[in-house]
């Protein structure tokens, strides 16, 4: 679906980005996390894949077609979320704002009710479609944003940060909502986060990125593990990892879990055996 090789991006006062190192590949229904620390590159690699940048070296091909080039064809089957929502929100109301994209694509206004109503049941913002989005609270701009991403049903889904000011509860509905897309739509995700503990209910794959390389990729176990590499791109393990990780280095016979189910049950046969 994404096939990203070496590039390399010059913005307009010089700063040079270059993303090199291992290739960033995504499969159709794959969940993708890129991880890295501020200034990595992240956004700029998203940038791309989306067409809003072209590279002044290296490729980018999305479902085969440069979207740079392509930019009407690839955008129509991807939906996005930016970093900052304020940006993308522009309708008067938040039904406008979802309705924008299904308008555009000149659906009857049955269809485009349809959609609206469709998508803000499911995200459950149902009761908000009437408000002015400038006044939304930052956890209810995010989920309009989405549902506005998401109201053309697209085969990709490219999210930049979105957990970032969620408070607990939102953001395991986030969680829950996209891995719901992905599961019954196929939704393949690409999702940049800098919180690593939920990286392991969210991805099948993580990028790391940093200083201009994809420094290594894997299952979430398969890169949090990795301790060096993580350390080198400022980036710490999951707590959980971090915690188990050092037991295991005590001499405790435990496999490292990176979720929540498998501690307790590493824990739970941990102190049966101590009893
Ligand atoms: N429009 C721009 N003009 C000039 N430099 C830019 C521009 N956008 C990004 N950069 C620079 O490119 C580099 C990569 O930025 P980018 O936003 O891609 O990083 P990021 O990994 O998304 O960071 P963060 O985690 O802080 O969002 C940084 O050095 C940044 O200052």
């Amino acid at each position: 679906m994404v096939e990203v090789r070496c590039i390399k991006h010059i913005y307009p006062d010089n700063t040079q980005v270059a993303l090199c190192g291992l290739d960033f590949v995504v499969h159709s229904g794959e969940r993708v996390v890129i991880l890295g620390p501020n200034g990595a590159g992240k956004t700029t690699l998203l940038s791309h894949i989306l067409g809003l940048l072209a590279p002044v070296e290296g490729s980018v091909k999305v479902m085969g077609l440069q979207p740079h080039k392509h930019f009407r064809q690839v955008r129509r089957n991807i939906g996005v979320v930016f970093q900052n929502v304020d940006e993308q929100i522009i309708g008067p109301t938040v039904y406008d704002d979802i309705a924008f994209t299904p308008r555009n694509e000149r659906l009857g206004r049955e269809e485009v009710e349809r959609r609206v109503m469709a998508v803000a049941k499911r995200i459950g913002i149902q009761d908000i479609l009437h408000k002015i989005p400038h006044y939304l609270s930052g956890g209810q701009k995010k989920k309009v944003a989405l549902a506005g991403a998401i109201a053309m049903s697209p085969k990709l889904l490219i999210l930049d940060e979105p957990f970032d000011g969620l408070d607990p509860a939102s953001k395991r509905e986030m969680m829950d909502l996209l891995n719901q897309l992905n599961r019954e739509n196929g939704t393949t995700l690409i999702v940049t986060t800098h919180d690593v503990n939920l990286v392991p209910y969210i991805a099948d794959t993580v990028y790391v990125i940093y200083d201009g390389k994809i420094v290594t990729k894997g299952s979430p176990y398969e890169v949090f593990i990795q301790r060096d590499i993580l350390e080198a791109a400022h980036l710490e393990p999951p707590i959980l990892v971090d915690l188990f990780t050092h037991l295991k280095e005590k001499g405790y016979n435990i496999t490292v879990p990176t979720t929540l189910e498998q501690a307790k049950e590493q824990l739970d046969t941990l102190l049966k055996s101590v009893r």
